[in-house]
């Protein structure tokens, strides 16, 4: 298999950005340098371009602030979501469907083409949203973007490595938002072994992996499940402890776990993998794996080898994707050289304000701990903004309430809310509705019909409690139910509401009937 991108060797050496072979669109910013000599100062230094601090700066800029930002990393203006997160996968994500939906994944040659045009296509959006977000800040006359690793020299300074040499800034005000990197696993030659990758790495390989072992059932380990498995590839996914979905209620569990094995998605719990090599044959990643429980062992994996019936598995799979996790960008901020103190896990330790235990220093986004969603890093932004505007009562993580959350998969997994397991372990009296997603007039005008919905209200006061939407979709319309938890909506305003038709917004009329 030939790739244009980094396995993980290099993705590692260059902190989760994305190849440097990936060419920079016509338009694109070449690499800036520093608009003043060693030293500079500013009101604002943002470290890191991703969702809260871009948004930040662009405010703060406007308002005729001097603002800094400094990027480490060229290919990553925009930050993670932009570049190698959220929209190049849910790019792909959309293409494999769409190749799965013609019939094109079950075609070898066919399927080729399909997955190595999505790349280009995804290729195509990132760079032209890099440089789009590039230039909304450097553009701005206030605002000056620095390409180089920044770290603290103090709890006013900080030191920004550029190419021409450093730049100490001296700000009034700093915002960390480094984001995070993936977590790689400690076993043996992960690190060395070609054709291992993180979700950075893999999304610039050209070429379809027939075979693909997943290490972790999170979000990115079932997103791309999914999503490889529609271009047609033979997914195993290895996951080192029995839980699948463990936050979740057994029903949708279940729907999911059955949905995915439809797709031929192949699960292995209680997987721990020992060892990765390159394969004898020399095509491919040999992994060792050992399975604690034999029945889950002896499922049907894509190329394994189960030549014992002990606990020792052989799996050869053309790719192997680590999705096991993302720690906060910490390391290299030299953060205790401002005061600043780290949790145990090595986020940025922040108060319900962000603040930072340093005065003046606050960190937003994946940084600081909370959950990873773009969203959440947008929201860390206004709970900054309402402390820099001054208002008496500034919003706090404490306001921030009924955050919904979506898996893309073949069939979204969209979420907020309660679930029953939690609502009965809080004590409420609820009722549960459900219904079957092919009871959507919309699902089987779209040929989607696969999956459930459900939701808790709360007795006698019609309090809507959560919803669990695993339908087409359902990632746009678990916005609506937020909208109506937030807004304290009676689950009857759903139940009653005049829904355009067909959609599958309208199915809200019926599962809160
Ligand atoms: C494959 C994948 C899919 C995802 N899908 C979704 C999704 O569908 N929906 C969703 O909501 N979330 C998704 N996420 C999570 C989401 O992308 C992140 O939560 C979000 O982008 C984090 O943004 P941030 O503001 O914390 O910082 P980031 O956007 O991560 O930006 C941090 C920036 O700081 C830079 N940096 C780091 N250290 C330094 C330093 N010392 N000096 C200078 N610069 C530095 C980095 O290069 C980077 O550009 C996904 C993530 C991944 C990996
Ligand atoms: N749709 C979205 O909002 C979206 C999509 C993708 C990513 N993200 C964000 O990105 C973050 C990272 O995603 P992720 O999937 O890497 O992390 P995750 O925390 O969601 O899942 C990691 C999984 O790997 C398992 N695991 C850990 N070590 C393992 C090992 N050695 N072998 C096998 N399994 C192992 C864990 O038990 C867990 O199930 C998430 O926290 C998420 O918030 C969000």
């Amino acid at each position: 298999m030939t790739t244009t991108a980094t396995n993980i060797i290099s993705a590692t050496v260059i902190d989760e950005s994305i190849s440097t072979a990936t060419p920079l669109t016509p338009d694109a910013p070449a690499p800036t340098s520093p608009k003043s000599a060693q030293s500079m100062h500013a009101d604002a230094l943002i470290i890191g371009f991703g969702k809260g601090g871009k948004t930040l700066a662009a405010k703060l800029g406007a308002q005729g602030k001097h603002v800094i930002v400094a990027e480490q990393n060229n290919q990553m203006y925009g930050g993670t979501c932009i570049n190698i997160g959220c929209l190049p996968s849910k790019s792909l994500i959309l293409d494999a469907e769409r190749a799965q939906f013609s019939g094109e994944s079950s075609d070898p040659d066919k399927r080729k083409q399909a997955y190595s045009n999505a790349i280009a296509n995804k290729r195509q959006l990132t760079a032209m949203l890099r440089s789009k977000n590039y230039h909304k800040l450097a553009d701005q006359e206030h605002i000056t973007v620095l390409d180089g690793h920044a770290h603290f020299l103090s709890a006013s300074e900080v030191q920004v490595d550029t190419a021409q040499g450093p730049v100490v800034v001296n700000a009034d005000k700093i915002f960390i938002n480094t984001g995070a990197t993936a977590r790689i696993p400690d076993i043996e030659g992960i690190n060395t072994t070609p054709g291992v990758y993180t979700s950075t790495g893999m999304m610039e390989v050209d070429e379809i992996p027939e075979r693909l072992v997943i290490l972790g059932a999170g979000y990115i380990g079932l997103e791309f499940a999914s999503m490889y498995a529609d271009f047609g590839s033979q997914v195993t996914v290895l996951q080192h402890n029995n839980s699948f979905l463990p936050n979740e209620d057994e029903d949708i569990r279940q729907a999911i776990h059955q949905s995915l094995e439809a797709q031929g998605i192949t699960f292995i719990t209680n997987a721990h993998t020992h060892r990765v090599s390159q394969a004898a044959d020399g095509h491919g990643v040999l992994l060792e794996v050992a399975v604690d429980n034999a029945d889950t062992a002896s499922a049907n994996t894509a190329s394994a080898d189960n030549s014992t019936d002990n606990t020792i598995t052989h799996i050869q799979a053309d790719a192997v994707l680590i999705a096991t996790g993302r720690v906060p960008n910490t390391e290299g901020l030299d953060a205790q050289k401002a005061g600043i103190a780290l949790t145990d896990r090595g986020a940025v330790q922040v108060d319900d304000l962000l603040r930072t235990t340093a005065p003046n220093i606050w960190a937003l986004g994946d940084v600081n701990g909370g959950p990873q969603h773009t969203y959440i890093s947008l929201d860390d932004y206004r709970i900054v903004l309402s402390q820099l505007d001054e208002r008496e009562a500034p919003y706090t993580r404490k306001d921030r309430k009924n955050i919904a959350s979506v898996t893309f998969l073949h069939t979204p997994y969209a979420r907020v809310g309660l679930n029953e397991q939690e609502a009965i372990a809080a004590g409420f009296d609820f009722e549960v509705k459900k219904m079957p997603t092919a009871a959507v007039p919309k699902a089987q005008v779209m040929r989607h019909t696969e999956g459930m919905m459900k939701a808790l209200v709360e007795r006698g006061t019609h309090r809507i409690l959560g919803a669990m939407l695993f339908a087409a979709q359902s990632h746009e319309v678990i916005n609506i139910v937020k909208l109506a938890m937030d807004l304290q909506a009676p689950a009857t305003q759903l139940r009653n509401m005049v829904f355009t038709h067909p959609t599958m917004a309208e199915a809200l009329n019926d599962l809160f009937a």
